[in-house]
């Protein structure tokens, strides 16, 4: 039996994302998705937006899914799972869980990813996050939930962009785009305006899918754009100056932004890892910054597997299990780290691996590893 892909809706409060989701649901495409939603407070109206489009759909009404995730993920979405196998509830083929707008979305992605009794019937297929045009800026400046919640998606949203109509909105736009780009270059920046946007480009963005016959690794792990936002964001020499002013209409400059706590950045190894060198290396990074890799995805030569790359993806202090390929996606056998981090600089982590030797040493392999 093939896992049931689950797509994990983010965005601070008020963004848009019923609205995107009631949206998604009318959607021809969607009719066999199952809905979680998370209220906090009494917002009440969600679950009339959501029921109308589908019956498949529970509640968690325990409040903040910050404290309460785990027990209540786990039990609903194994009694949903149980409801589908029985055939009480129609057999729905994907799962959209919709957070509430103050949560940090990594606990639920820490369930997803090791809880082995949903690991076996769900995958995590990705996060979406969704970004209001008008107020995303201030909501990143005061809430580093916020920059969580971007920092850790695979789709970006941005929603009311139909509100931005003067050209100094217009320019605030762009501030965000780019702001967004920088903690996180990988993610597609998409657009919907009262929610409307082709379910395609916003699921299906998971590397499991083993309906896949070659994992579609490289738009997944996109290591290219963290090499372009390296070029024009990591030479740190201006400490503590703010990287954006030089675009001349950024009001923000001023303000200690959380987001400027965050890099994005690939690293490449060019010889082969040695496999307990690398278990190392991640623990130790787990123990020491584990609050603070906000993402890290990473498909990797393992010296004494070569023909056959391991992939890794972590949120915080929880990494998913390795997946090993069946092949290497393309020509480039280096490994390939990406991170986004908040508090760690890209050198600790080079440092690190040096000090570590996860690259293979030269006499432990042999040479001319085909490139
Ligand atoms: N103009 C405009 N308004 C939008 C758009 N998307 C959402 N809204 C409005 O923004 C408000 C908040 O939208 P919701 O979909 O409820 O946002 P939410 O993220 O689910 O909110 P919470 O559940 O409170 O966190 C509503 O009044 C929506 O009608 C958009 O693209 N354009």
């Amino acid at each position: 039996m093939s896992s049931i892909p689950v797509s994990v809706l983010t965005g601070f409060l008020g963004s848009g994302k019923t609205t995107l989701l009631s949206k998604l649901l009318r959607h021809p495409g969607m009719a066999d998705t199952a809905v979680v939603i998370n209220e906090f407070g009494e917002v009440g109206l969600d679950h009339l937006l959501v029921e109308k489009s589908s019956e498949n759909m529970v509640e968690l009404n325990s409040g903040c899914l910050c404290c309460t995730v785990r027990g209540d993920l786990v039990t609903t979405l194994r009694d949903l799972h149980i409801k589908r196998a029985k055939q009480e509830i129609s057999s729905f083929k994907r799962l959209v869980i919709e957070t509430t707008g103050l949560a940090d979305p990594a606990p639920i992605l820490h369930t997803l990813m090791t809880d082995p009794m949903l690991a076996s019937y769900y995958r995590l297929d990705g996060v979406i996050t969704v970004v209001d045009a008008v107020n995303g800026e201030a909501t990143l400046d005061n809430h580093m939930e916020a920059v969580k919640q971007a920092a850790v998606a695979d789709r970006l949203v941005l929603t009311k962009t139909d509100l931005v109509k003067d050209p100094a909105s217009a320019r605030d736009l762009e501030a965000l785009e780019r702001r967004l780009a920088q903690l996180n270059p990988a993610a597609p920046r998409l657009r919907a305006v009262q929610g409307e946007i082709e379910p395609e480009v916003l699921f299906n963005a998971g590397l499991y899918d083993p309906t896949l016959k070659t994992p579609d690794v490289l738009r997944w792990l996109k290591e290219e754009a963290y090499a372009d936002s390296h070029a024009h964001h990591d030479h740190d020499h201006d400490h503590g100056h703010d990287h954006h002013h030089h675009h001349g209409h950024d009001h923000h400059h001023d303000v200690n932004r959380h987001d400027d706590h965050v890099r994005a950045f690939c690293i490449v190894l060019d010889r082969p890892i040695d496999a307990m060198a690398f278990s190392l290396f991640i623990e130790m990074l787990i123990a020491t910054r584990g609050e603070n890799l906000l993402r890290v995805k990473g498909i990797l030569n393992i010296a004494d597997r070569p023909d056959q790359p391991a992939v890794i993806h972590g949120v915080q202090h929880v990494f998913h299990p390795v997946a090993w390929l069946e092949a290497w996606p393309s020509e480039d056998r280096r490994s390939r780290l990406v991170f986004i981090t908040r508090d760690v600089p890209e050198d600790d982590i080079r440092q690190l691996i040096r000090a570590l030797q996860v690259e293979a040493q030269p006499q432990d392999v042999p040479q001319g590893t085909p490139a």
